[in-house]
């Protein structure tokens, strides 16, 4: 089936133009659970988002008050781009781009009071793994501790005193060179907070990733900051829903998901996963994708008989946030680069858990002994037949 480019802007504008009012009105409470207020965002915000030429929207989840705890208020922010220059200009040129146009967007960011801040997977690059060629693509990994990609999310941290989650290609030249799909969490006070790992590799289409790095090894860490605990399901791991649940179970209150994804492969699953995930979880899960259409200088195949070609298809955007009582915000655009700001009450996690009761209900003793056995290589599937 034919597929949109950069021409169709977003379900929510195409919503917008032709539906009247009260269809529209239900249309919203279904598809986003109940219509979001706008955050009132400063004017120098937009007047400078649309000098920079990036999309700029806001919303609020609110809470319910309550006796014994004050609101967890946060504001998030998620960032979605295109990579500025062709994939065939020089490697660090690119990447100088790319730190150029993401400071713009922190900037923006800092203007709006933002506490954590999410790029998209693998932001220093182009996503270039669907040509399974080595170089030059393997000169973007970086050091997660002292990369320089790292250092200078390290002074956007401290100097906005914000947390930067900085998904990066990682280089770990203390184990073996070992390149990891790797994400950085800098804390606001410009210290590495630590880093946690891509765990499902896709092999789908020409998402090859399996070229260049393995499943992660490092579990599935919650970290601790300031503005409450995070972790991060990196793009391919949002269809694996025992790997949200291990976050949420280390107790995280806000996954972020960054990814790469094209609509050809993914974009009717795209609405539905990460907020699936976060009623499921009882938890804030932040959709990032990345923007529009990048040039590979050699063909590829992608082993489905169909012709060689030089680009993936079309990186669709539509960042969003969806909270635990299953509101989600309107996606970002599909053709612009956008920050996308939501004021979060973390309280909300908790009440919902008490109305809906999964982490109570879940059987999680009787899952992890029927998976037990059937992870063996002996195990029967237990099927009843006449
Ligand atoms: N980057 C990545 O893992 N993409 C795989 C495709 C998808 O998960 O939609």
């Amino acid at each position: 089936m034919a597929m949109a480019g950069a021409e169709w802007k977003s379900l929510e504008e195409c919503l917008e133009k032709h539906l009247p009012l009260p269809d529209l009105q239900e249309v919203k409470r279904v598809l986003y659970g109940k219509e979001l207020r706008k955050l009132d965002l400063p004017r120098e915000a937009f007047e400078a988002a649309s000098r920079e030429d990036f999309e700029l929207q806001g919303y609020a989840f609110e809470a319910a008050e309550e006796q014994l705890r004050r609101p967890r208020i946060v504001h998030v922010g998620l960032v979605q781009n295109r990579t500025p220059l062709p994939a065939d200009a020089p490697v660090a040129e690119q990447v100088s781009a790319l730190h150029r146009r993401i400071k713009a967007i922190v900037e923006v960011a800092a203007m709006c009071g933002v506490n954590i801040i999410c790029f998209q997977e693998a932001w220093t690059m182009p996503f270039a793994f669907c040509t399974r060629e080595k170089l030059p693509w393997t000169e973007f990994a970086e050091s997660a501790e002292d990369g320089p990609t790292t250092r200078f999310c390290q002074k956007l941290a401290k100097n906005h005193d914000m947390v930067v989650v900085s998904p990066i290609l990682e280089r770990d030249s203390e184990h073996g060179d070992v390149l990891w799909n790797t994400a950085v969490v800098i804390s606001n006070s410009g210290a590495v907070l630590g880093k946690t790992r891509k765990n499902h590799i896709p092999r789908v289409g020409d998402f090859n990733e399996s070229t260049y790095y393995m499943e992660g090894n490092l579990g599935h860490p919650v970290f601790q900051t300031q503005f409450g605990r995070i972790s991060v399901n990196i793009c391919y791991g949002r269809h694996h829903p025992l790997n949200w649940l291990m976050y949420s179970i280390n107790g995280a209150e806000i996954i972020f998901n960054p990814s790469a994804t094209i609509g050809a492969l993914s974009e009717s699953l795209w609405p539905i996963e990460a907020r699936n995930a976060a009623i499921a979880n009882h938890c804030f899960t932040c959709a990032i994708n990345r923007v529009g259409t990048e040039h590979f200088p050699n063909e590829f195949t992608s082993g489905d008989g169909k012709k060689a070609h030089q680009d993936f298809g079309y990186f669709y955007g539509s960042s969003y946030v969806a909270a635990p009582d299953g509101s989600r915000t309107p996606g970002l655009s599909r053709s612009q680069d956008g920050l996308l700001v939501a004021k979060l009450d973390l309280n909300l996690c908790q009440q919902v858990n008490d109305v809906w009761n999964f982490k109570m209900t879940g059987r999680y003793e009787m899952y992890a002994r029927e998976l037990a056995e059937a992870v063996k290589p002996n195990y029967r599937p237990t099927i009843v037949k006449e």
